[in-house]
């Protein structure tokens, strides 16, 4: 199994460039893996209290559980993935069955600070955005999508998340093998990351 590691800041456009690459390839040959799968399990809190978490800090993600889930389908055998709701701020009772494929792809904006999680990874890709462009990207999807307001998005962006971006984030560039410029869509490096998947599939 190849497993590709796809990081990059909040609205950096991660998924978008995950749904552009398996697009066009065969339906059940690539599996992907979504870091918010991961989320820690914040049952015992209120709702209130959730949405008070900082959960840009890599300690908000359960890394053993998904250290154990890509150890699994590599070993040939298939997991359970959690299911997240944004608008509860916690994992759901739901889980996605998840199939060993020849191409696992793993997104997230920790994914790449942990290095037991990094060492799994057999290409490593960082995708970027300049901040102010993920800030609108953010800002959009938060009030239209995850049911916050203008008010309490910029809030969280001071406090949480641009902080962590810039002391969590950001320095796992270096890590990475290919970095993916998308302040535009930038279809050159789908395509190049596509034929690295195709020649895998054979
Ligand atoms: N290159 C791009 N140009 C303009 N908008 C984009 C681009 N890539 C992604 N977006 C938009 O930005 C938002 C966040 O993208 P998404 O892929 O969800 O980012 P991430 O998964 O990194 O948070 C989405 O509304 C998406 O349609
Ligand atoms: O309940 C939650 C959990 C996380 N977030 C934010 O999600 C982003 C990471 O997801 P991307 O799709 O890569 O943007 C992170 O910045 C968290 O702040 C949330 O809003 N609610």
């Amino acid at each position: 199994m190849l497993i590709i590691g796809i990081a990059g800041g909040t609205g950096c456009g991660k998924t978008t460039v995950v749904n552009q690459i398996i697009n066009e390839l065969p339906r059940g040959e690539v599996g992907v893996i979504s870091q918010d799968s991961y989320y820690n399990d914040l049952s015992h809190l209120s709702l209130e209290d959730r949405r008070r978490t900082n959960f840009d800090h890599p300690q908000s993600i359960d890394f053993e559980l998904l250290e154990e889930h890509l150890q699994e389908l590599t070993a040939g055998r298939s997991v359970e993935q959690p299911v997240y709701s944004f608008l509860e701020c916690n994992r759901t009772e739901k889980t996605i069955p998840t199939h060993p494929s020849k191409v696992m792809i793993v997104e997230g904006i920790l994914i790449l600070t942990n290095a037991r999680i990094r060492n799994m990874f057999d290409i490593k890709i960082y995708v970027h955005a300049d901040s102010d462009e993920r800030l609108i990207r953010r800002l959009k999807r938060d009030v239209n999508e995850r049911g916050w307001n203008l008010n309490e998005t910029l809030e969280k962006y001071q406090c949480n998340i641009k902080p962590m971006h810039e002391q969590f984030i950001e320095p796992t560039k270096e890590y990475a093998d290919i970095i993916i410029p998308n302040n535009k869509y930038n279809t050159v490096a789908v395509d190049i990351v596509r034929t690295i998947i195709n020649e895998k599939l054979g």
